[in-house]
């Protein structure tokens, strides 16, 4: 095969989708490389399912281009969806057949032989942990089930890559894990590259190679949890709470001299100190406290994650 991590599978330019005055996808650019599991976060509204659509070829793009898989879904939409497997928040599926019976119906349906189709429906039947219901009629699967045979009928028909739409809607916290690392385990072993749209960042921090922040139609930055953090919050990476014995101003001032320093300040209420930094300094602070024979009373560092992103920039940005 020869390829990399580094093979754009994705790449979108300047990709648009207007309906009337709504524009809701504005000007979107990115590149999806071979093998990356991309998570695609953003609120309700953001655009996310117009954009998959457009992947798709099921929607036309007011303006801008995607190529996927080496194929325009504008041009070629029946093409694309031969080379992209896609698993919307609710699959459809014949309850009154089984899970084999279901996912042989897909693989005929993409030109693979009964033999071959039935192997490859034992073989992801059980990747997905579904061997012991394998039988049973899909109409009596819960959700949980639903979505872990979803994952197989989209992978039986072996895409270059899948999308996944909100895929753990409806899940509960137990359910959303498994799917989760499933979703890894079978992007790993399968060498698939995966696009996956969710509102829920927990979900997205702990699968996802990199992660695009899209909020209103727009992109506001992309990579991995770390960097989108070091993007969104240049100044203020670290911040790190304590508290002292005493605070004579010797001490306080070398703090506040401590290589990657940006600010330092006391809280009255809780008595702490409250140092914002570029990189995690707590135990130089600890030294000098130390050094200074005053007790360290207490120290704790957070780090900005998607927690503060989300909450900065998702919360009251619905649009629903
Ligand atoms: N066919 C349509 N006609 C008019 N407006 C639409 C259409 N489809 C989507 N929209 C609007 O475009 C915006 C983006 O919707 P989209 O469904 O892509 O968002 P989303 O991020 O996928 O959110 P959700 O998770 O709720 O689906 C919304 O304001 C939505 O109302």
């Amino acid at each position: 095969m020869g390829s990399t991590m580094e093979d754009p599978v994705i790449t979108l330019n300047g990709l648009t989708k207007r309906y009337g005055d709504l524009v809701a996808v504005d000007r979107l650019s990115l590149t999806i490389r071979r093998g990356e599991i991309f998570g695609l976060l953003g609120p309700n509204g953001a655009g996310k399912s117009t954009t998959i659509l457009m992947m798709l070829g099921m929607t036309e793009p007011s303006e801008g281009s995607a190529v996927v898989c080496g194929v325009d879904p504008t041009r070629q939409p029946i093409l694309v969806k031969k080379k992209v497997g896609y698993l919307a928040d609710d699959v459809g599926f014949y309850d009154d057949m089984n899970a084999v019976e279901n996912l042989m119906f897909t693989a005929r349906l993409n030109g693979i032989p009964d033999e071959e189709g039935r192997k490859e429906a034992d073989r992801l039947l059980e990747q997905v942990g579904l061997t012991e219901a394998k039988f049973k009629k899909v109409g009596t699967y819960s959700r949980g089930m639903r979505q872990r045979l979803g994952l197989a009928d989209v992978l039986i028909k072996r895409p270059e890559v899948i999308i996944l739409d909100e895929p753990t809607l409806g899940l509960d916290p137990e359910g959303i894990k498994e799917l989760m690392q499933l979703i890894r385990r079978l992007s790993r072993q399968e060498k698939i590259t995966v696009l996956l749209s969710s509102h829920q960042l927990h979900q997205v921090q702990e699968v996802c190679d990199r992660v695009g922040l899209f909020v209103r139609g727009k992109l506001l930055a992309q990579g991995d949890v770390e960097s989108l953090a070091n993007q969104l919050f240049p100044d203020e990476k670290v911040e790190i709470r304590f508290r002292l014995s005493q605070s004579p101003d010797t001490l306080i001032e070398e703090i506040r001299g401590l290589e990657h320093a940006i600010s330092l300040q006391h809280d009255a209420g809780s008595d702490e100190w409250i140092m914002r930094a570029h990189a995690d300094i707590s135990p130089q602070i600890a030294e000098l406290v130390v050094n200074h024979k005053v007790q360290l009373l207490s120290l704790k560092q957070k780090t900005f994650g998607l927690d503060e992103i989300y909450l900065r920039y998702f919360e009251g940005s619905e649009a629903s």
